[in-house]
C-alpha cells in the first residue's frame, strides 16, 4: 500500500548533475582559453534504442557545456578486430580527448578486449583495466561513471559512509563491482550481492546504503530493507506503463531517509559525471 510521497526524502539527482554541469562548464571555458579544446567521440556499433537514446543524451550534455562531440556510428556486422582498428585510429587522433564505446556491444564482440584497447588516458568511461586497478588500490582517477554519480550524491547530501552497512546489489564491471570498492574506499563495511546470492533478503535489510542495478522491475519491495536506508536506484525498466526502477519506490519511500527516483536520479548523475571526465582527460592529454 503506498501512502502520500514525502518529496523531502527524494534525492534529486537532475539539481546535481546539473550543478557537475555547471562545474564542467567553467572548466571547459578555462581549457578553452589555453587553447585546449576538449572533444569526445562516441562509439556506437548496431542500433539499439536504448543505446542510441544515450548517446543522443551524451551529445546534447556536451554541447550544454561545451564539450566538442563527434560520433562514430558502426554496423552491427562490424567484426572485434575493425573495431580494435577505429579504437587504435581514435587512440592516435591527437584532436580527441576521449572516447567511449556504448554497451552493450553485440554478442560477437568482447567488450573486454575493446576497453582493453582503449588508451587509459582516454578513458571517459573509466573501464580500461588500468583505471580500475587504480580505483581497487584507491587511487581514484578515472572511474565508472555510474558509481562515481552516486559518490557525488551521498557527498552532496552530507551521507558519511564511514562504517556504514553498504549492501550493492549487482556485480557488473559497470556498476557493481565499481561502486563496492568506491565505497570500501571510504571505509563502509561492504556486502556484494547478485543472481547466485541465497537470501538477498538477509543483507538488504542490513543495509544502512542499498545500490541496486540489476534490470529486475520492483525487486527491492519495503519489508526488505530497514528503517532510515539511503536508497540508490539504477534499475531502468521499460514496459508499457514508463519507467521503473528495481526498486517499489511507492512503498519503499516510506521506510527510506532518502531515496534516488528513477527516472531523474542516478541516471542524470552517470552523464554529468561523465562530462567531467572528458575533461579530465583533455586535461592530462593537453587536448
Ligand atoms: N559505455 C557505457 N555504456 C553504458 C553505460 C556507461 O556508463 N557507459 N551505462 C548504461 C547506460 N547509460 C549510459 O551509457 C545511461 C543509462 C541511463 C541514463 C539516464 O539518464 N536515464 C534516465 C531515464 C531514461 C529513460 O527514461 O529511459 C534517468 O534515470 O533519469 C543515462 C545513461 C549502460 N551502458
Amino acid at each position: 500500500m503506498s501512502d502520500a510521497i514525502d518529496s523531502s526524502k527524494i534525492i534529486d539527482g537532475k539539481a546535481v548533475a546539473q550543478k557537475v554541469e555547471a562545474e564542467v562548464s567553467k572548466t571547459v571555458a578555462a581549457l578553452k582559453e589555453k587553447n585546449i579544446f576538449p572533444k569526445l567521440v562516441t562509439v556506437l556499433v548496431g542500433e539499439d534504442p536504448a543505446s542510441q537514446m544515450y548517446v543522443r543524451m551524451k551529445h546534447k550534455a556536451c554541447e550544454r557545456v561545451g564539450i566538442l562531440a563527434e560520433d562514430c556510428i558502426l554496423p552491427a556486422t562490424i567484426t572485434e578486430s575493425e573495431l580494435l582498428n577505429k579504437i587504435q585510429a581514435l587512440n592516435a587522433d591527437k584532436t580527441v580527448s576521449s572516447i567511449l564505446v556504448q554497451l552493450p556491444l553485440p554478442k560477437h564482440i568482447s567488450a573486454q578486449t575493446i576497453m582493453n584497447a582503449i588508451d587509459p588516458k582516454k578513458d571517459a568511461d573509466g573501464f580500461h583495466p588500468f583505471n580500475m586497478g587504480n580505483l581497487l588500490i584507491n587511487e581514484e582517477g578515472l572511474v565508472p561513471c555510474t558509481p562515481k554519480g552516486i559518490i557525488r550524491l551521498l557527498e552532496e547530501y552530507k551521507i558519511d559512509v564511514q562504517g556504514k552497512n553498504a549492501v550493492v546489489v549487482g556485480h557488473s564491471n559497470v556498476v557493481g563491482k565499481p561502486m563496492a570498492a568506491m565505497l570500501l574506499n571510504r571505509n563502509a563495511t561492504v556486502s556484494v550481492c547478485h543472481i547466485f546470492t541465497k537470501d538477498l533478503k538477509s543483507y538488504t535489510i542490513e543495509a544502512d546504503i542499498l545500490v541496486i542495478g540489476v534490470g529486475v522491475k520492483h525487486l527491492i519491495k519495503e519489508d526488505m530493507v530497514k528503517p532510515g536506508v539511503v536508497v540508490f536506484d539504477v534499475g531502468i525498466n521499460q514496459d508499457s506503463t514508463g519507467t521503473h526502477g528495481d526498486v517499489d519506490f511507492a512503498n519503499v519511500i516510506h521506510k527510506a531517509s532518502l531515496i534516488t527516483p528513477v527516472p531523474g536520479g542516478v541516471g542524470p548523475m552517470t552523464i554529468a559525471i561523465l562530462m567531467s571526465h572528458v575533461v579530465k582527460c583533455a586535461e592530462t592529454i593537453g587536448q
